[in-house]
């Protein structure tokens, strides 16, 4: 069975979950004669097969896996080989892998020729629930997470569930960070089922927070207010991930933002304390990180400053006013944050 996820907006598209959904990928090529599949190492053969269905003369790049792909230089080579293959605005740029390698094949094909057709395949938990969703590419600079980029939504997004099979624990972890956002921020059953057995209820795990993602996007693509809520846990995350040189899994990173982001709700009285409890408590059930270096609130404050949800010097957090009631903390006092991040501490 096959669920199709509508994502509305301007270039409206399908997010396909279900098994072996091989066979959905030409008609979301259409009749582009020439096509350039980005994979990394992990997913070598599964390129290999979808590209092997495909009629379209088919350039296969095969970029370093994770986040050492996501760069700059990493792009340029593939634009590189676009240029060698003679792509024109007809073609169509394919992403196969997890986020990072979506993240960047979208970039690619934003930036090629100003913007041609592309499709996320993905192939991690996170990968499907959210970075192949709305439109968001882009890489990352030694000055911050995914400061380069381009709002380019995809011609269609396609979820293989069979792909977890393989997937590594650790980063089936890391995915349901994004997961467990998406029921904090909007559809708290979510949170129940990951109470329960998150591997017991994968499926509709997938589906509820690709539906989270795509009523927000659908409705905000370029981020001009509804879209921030997704970005929950993520001022702190992302300023984790560049601490850390961008060798965390962002999920993990995700996880430890998230209960900083509970505790500055409830520590600006926003939030009830037994939701900020419950934040660490479901987190914990699902193995991810919940507590970071104690001497690092320096450099994480210092990241946090090029958040793309800042105004000049004005820091904007997306804060919880109660479950599933998302809303924003603009230029909280430094003290404040110090206590909230006290409680992640370690
Ligand atoms: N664009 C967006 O809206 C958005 C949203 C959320 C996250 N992101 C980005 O996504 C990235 C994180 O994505 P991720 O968690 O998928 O990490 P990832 O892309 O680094 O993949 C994690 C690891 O799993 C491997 N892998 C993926 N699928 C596999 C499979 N089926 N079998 C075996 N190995 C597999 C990868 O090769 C990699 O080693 C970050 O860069 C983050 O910033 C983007
Ligand atoms: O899609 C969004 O919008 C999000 O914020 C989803 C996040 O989970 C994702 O990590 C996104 O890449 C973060 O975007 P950024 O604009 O903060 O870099
Ligand atoms: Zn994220």
């Amino acid at each position: 069975m096959v669920t199709r996820i509508q994502v509305g907006g301007d270039r409206p598209y399908e997010v396909l979950v279900g098994h072996g959904l091989a066979g959905e990928l030409p008609g979301l090529i259409g009749d582009a004669a020439r096509v350039a599949v980005l994979y990394s190492a992990p997913l070598r053969e599964r390129a290999e097969a979808l590209a092997g269905a495909l009629a379209a003369k088919v350039t296969p790049i095969e970029v370093p896996d994770a986040e050492r792909g996501k760069t700059v230089e990493v792009a340029a080579r593939c634009w590189d080989a676009l240029g060698e293959a003679g792509f024109t605005r007809s073609d169509v740029v394919v992403g196969v892998g997890g986020g990072a390698v979506t993240d960047l094949a979208g970039f690619v094909a934003a930036s090629w020729l100003r913007g041609v057709r592309w499709v996320p395949v993905s192939t991690s938990l996170l990968g499907m629930v959210d970075a192949s969703v709305g439109g968001k590419t882009g890489v990352n600079i030694a000055a911050g997470k995914n400061l380069v980029g381009a709002f380019h939504p995809p011609a269609g997004v396609l979820c293989d569930l069979g792909a977890l099979a393989t997937l590594p624990p650790d980063d089936l972890t890391a995915g349901l960070a994004e997961v467990i956002k998406c029921g904090f921020i909007a559809d708290p059953r979510i949170l129940e089922l990951v109470e329960q057995d998150p591997t017991a209820h994968l499926r509709e795990l997938v589906e509820r927070a690709v539906r989270v993602k795509a009523e927000v996007v659908g409705v905000d693509l370029k981020e001009s207010g509804p879209r921030e809520i997704l970005n929950y846990g993520h001022t702190l995350g992302h300023a984790i991930e560049k601490r850390e040189k961008y060798t965390w899994k962002h999920g993990h990173a995700i996880s430890v933002g998230l209960i900083f982001a509970a505790e500055l709700s409830r520590l600006s009285g926003r939030l009830d304390d037994a939701t900020a409890a419950r934040h660490r408590a479901v987190l914990e059930k699902a193995g991810l990180p919940t507590a970071y270096a104690k001497d690092a609130w320096t450099d994480l404050l210092a990241a946090m400053r090029v958040d793309k949800k800042a105004r000049a010097d004005t820091l904007r957090f997306v804060v919880l006013d109660g479950l599933a009631k998302p809303g924003i903390l603009t230029g909280p006092a430094e003290g404040l944050l110090r206590a909230a991040y006290a409680e992640v501490a370690r």
